[in-house]
């Protein structure tokens, strides 16, 4: 493969922060302790550890973490000695507040992430990782449901704010090769900044479009260990470096080690097996926000529905992240239209 830059690619596990949804956001500090140090050992360059909706995650509403999120910052960044502690942060439900604290206990990357066409709100949060010297990346969330041209205005914005880089983020996992194609070019040939790519694997592309996405030129690329994000995960990050070095791409990323942390420290973690199942499927068709997935299981099961009628009329609504209270609102009119309809 021929990379589209000649930038080193550096990769962020995001297990730790993506796979909190599936873990309910019941992580330990010792599982975030263990992972973390795995992960160092096998020379991971990032590690993102925050609630599963970012930092200020935890309310009713998403779901409240069993250990605040920032003992497990603190705890990540004490089990790394060479590896970067990256926090995610989404401007409504994080704080400005929140992000000093977690710098101030060692996270040296955040990730500011908003809907794809709303990256105004992420200025005043950008700004200010920037003045605590911060590194600083946009997150363009639900980015299949924006054209390029669309992708190419926000990540304009978040550069002018101040983002060292952009991610193109696939939240549903809806993306197809020639979809990520075309937005990491577009990205790639108007920023002056690096462009990333995180992707969801629910229609069991995402190790194919992060190919795609590198060969475009993006040079900061997401995954999770044994899939361990939302829906039916990430990219899976030790299959991804395997092929990578079967390319002859070099990450400085220890494959066997990887191997070894997938199955003998993250495996016994799952609380189940991160296959592609109906309810991931019908989002990645559907263009649904990954993270909804646990939401619907839980609504189908309240209202007596399929999750999967649920996962549809969200993806018609054009749900964006944050409007999980929608979820509860949809399952309680799907149930009264099939009572009516008996
Ligand atoms: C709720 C935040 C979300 O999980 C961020 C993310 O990883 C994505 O949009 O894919
Ligand atoms: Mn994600």
């Amino acid at each position: 493969m021929k990379r589209n830059s000649s930038l080193p690619l550096k990769f962020t596990e995001v297990s730790l922060r993506d796979g909190s949804h599936v873990m309910a956001h019941q992580f330990t500090e010792k599982q975030v302790f263990d992972a973390a140090k795995a992960l160092d050992e096998a020379g991971m360059h990032y590690i993102e550890v925050s609630h599963g909706d970012g930092l200020g995650g935890s309310t009713l509403q998403y779901g409240r973490s069993l250990t605040d999120e920032m003992k497990l910052i603190e705890t990540a960044v004490g089990a790394c000695q060479q590896a970067k502690v990256a926090v995610l942060l989404l401007p409504g439900i994080g704080t400005v507040s929140e992000l000093k604290q977690a710098n101030k206990l060692g996270a040296s990357l955040v990730r500011v992430a908003t809907h794809v066409t709303e990256a105004d709100v992420s200025a005043q949060h950008i700004h200010m990782a920037r003045e605590l010297g911060m590194e600083v990346m946009g997150f363009l969330m639900m980015a299949h449901s924006a054209p390029a041209e669309k992708l190419i205005e926000q990540a304009k914005l978040m550069e002018s704010y101040g983002a060292q880089g952009v991610y193109v983020t696939d939240s549903a996992g809806a993306l197809l090769p020639h979809e990520v194609k075309e937005r990491i070019s577009a990205l790639r040939n108007s920023l002056d900044i690096e462009v990333g790519f995180h992707a969801h694997n629910n229609l069991s592309v995402a190790v194919a479009n992060t190919l795609v996405a590198i060969e475009e030129g993006a040079t900061r690329i997401d995954g999770s260990v044994r899939c361990l994000g939302a829906g039916a995960g990430n990219t899976q990050t030790e299959v991804l470096l395997a092929v990578l070095d079967r390319m002859g791409i070099e990450t400085g990323i220890d494959l066997y080690k990887m191997m070894d942390l997938a199955e003998d420290v993250i495996g016994p973690m799952l609380p189940g097996s991160q296959e592609i199942r109906k309810g991931s499927l019908a989002m990645g068709y559907a263009g649904v926000y990954s993270s909804f997935l646990l939401h619907a299981e839980r609504a189908g099961k309240r209202f007596g529905l399929d999750p999967r009628d649920i996962l549809i009329e969200l993806g018609k609504r054009k749900a964006v992240g944050g409007q999980e209270d929608l979820i509860i609102e949809v399952a309680a009119e799907l149930a009264k239209k099939s009572k009516l309809e008996v």
